[in-house]
């Protein structure tokens, strides 16, 4: 089944809604709202109320909560942990996966062609955002990890932010470090840039707009989405829904990708302004120029 539905709501005054997804309802009963013209598809209801209890458990089992965590954001990483000082995996850091993702792991929706399909993430950060926590815009590290990004929420919802990246964020990705010392959580964080200036040719730009993300729904970002658009949320402790200013909860995340290895590792997307691959190869291009002037000059 196809549609065209309403935009969902969600919205602040400032940023205009997201784009009208096409919706589909799957044999199962989840709704997906997709926008195929981003790479962008939520899917709803993707864990049941009682894997949501589960997962929150297991959560606190390992991170109690103390008054001292009301503000911070916390992670808990598994699978493997990727060691950004030789660009690649640390086989000896590898957390075993808890059964609470490994039970939903066939169910994730994977690309059935293409050089990435059948291929599922090995690699999950679950994250607890207490109320007014949020997360800096950023793009995920194109090279190092596979196409498909996905973001299983729980506990409560949230809005997430996109905008498509410009000057600012390419400014930044070329700053010295920047390019090779990402977070630890795996992404280069940039400042909100306002200006569209990687406008890959014949990719639909919708320059800043927000997303409800429900309980239990399942984001799965990628082509523009995944290399041309910031992600983030904002720190605060209400949030307009359909008009109506909502208190935030306590909200959950686990982000999935899957840890690109020796060949695959690089990215060839169409917004070579954010893409650390790109970068990597002007600074190796400058290197050899340098080095070419110098012999020169000898
Ligand atoms: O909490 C989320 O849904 C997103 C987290 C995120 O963007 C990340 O870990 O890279
Ligand atoms: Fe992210």
């Amino acid at each position: 089944m196809i549609s065209q539905a309403p935009s969902p709501s969600g919205t602040q005054p400032h940023l205009i809604p997201p784009p009208t997804p096409v919706i589909t309802a799957s044999t199962s009963g989840n709704i997906r709202h997709e926008w195929p013209a981003i790479g962008l598809t939520l899917v709803h209801e993707f864990i049941s109320p009682a894997e949501e209890q589960e997962m929150i458990s297991a959560f606190h089992a390992i991170s109690p909560l103390s008054p001292a965590d009301s503000k911070r954001r916390i992670s808990q990483h598994f699978g493997h942990h990727f060691d950004y000082t030789t660009f690649g995996i640390d086989e000896s850091k590898h957390s075993p996966v808890p059964a609470y993702i490994t039970n939903f792991l066939d169910r994730l929706p994977v690309d059935t062609d293409g050089k990435e399909a059948g291929r599922k993430p090995d690699q999950f950060t679950v994250q607890y955002y207490p109320p007014g926590a949020g997360i800096p815009p950023h793009v995920d590290t194109h090279s190092m990890f596979g196409e498909a990004l996905y973001s299983l929420s729980f506990g409560s919802g949230v809005p997430m932010i996109f905008r498509m990246s410009g000057e600012n964020e390419a400014r930044k990705l070329r700053l010295p470090k920047r390019s090779l010392q990402e977070s630890s959580d795996g992404n280069v964080n940039g400042k909100v840039g306002g200006e569209i200036l990687d406008k890959a040719e014949g990719v639909v730009v919708h320059p800043a707009w927000e997303l409800m993300l429900p309980a239990r729904s399942l984001l799965v970002m990628r082509g523009a989405s995944r290399y041309g658009y910031t992600h983030g949320i904002r720190p605060r402790k209400t949030d307009a829904v359909d008009g109506i200013t909502v208190k935030r909860e306590g909200r959950y995340s686990i982000t999935m990708r899957s840890v690109r290895r020796g060949e695959e590792i690089g990215c060839d997307c169409l917004f070579p302004g954010v893409c650390d691959a790109r970068v990597r190869q002007e600074q190796e291009a400058a290197l050899r120029a340098g080095g070419i002037k110098k012999a020169e000059a000898q």
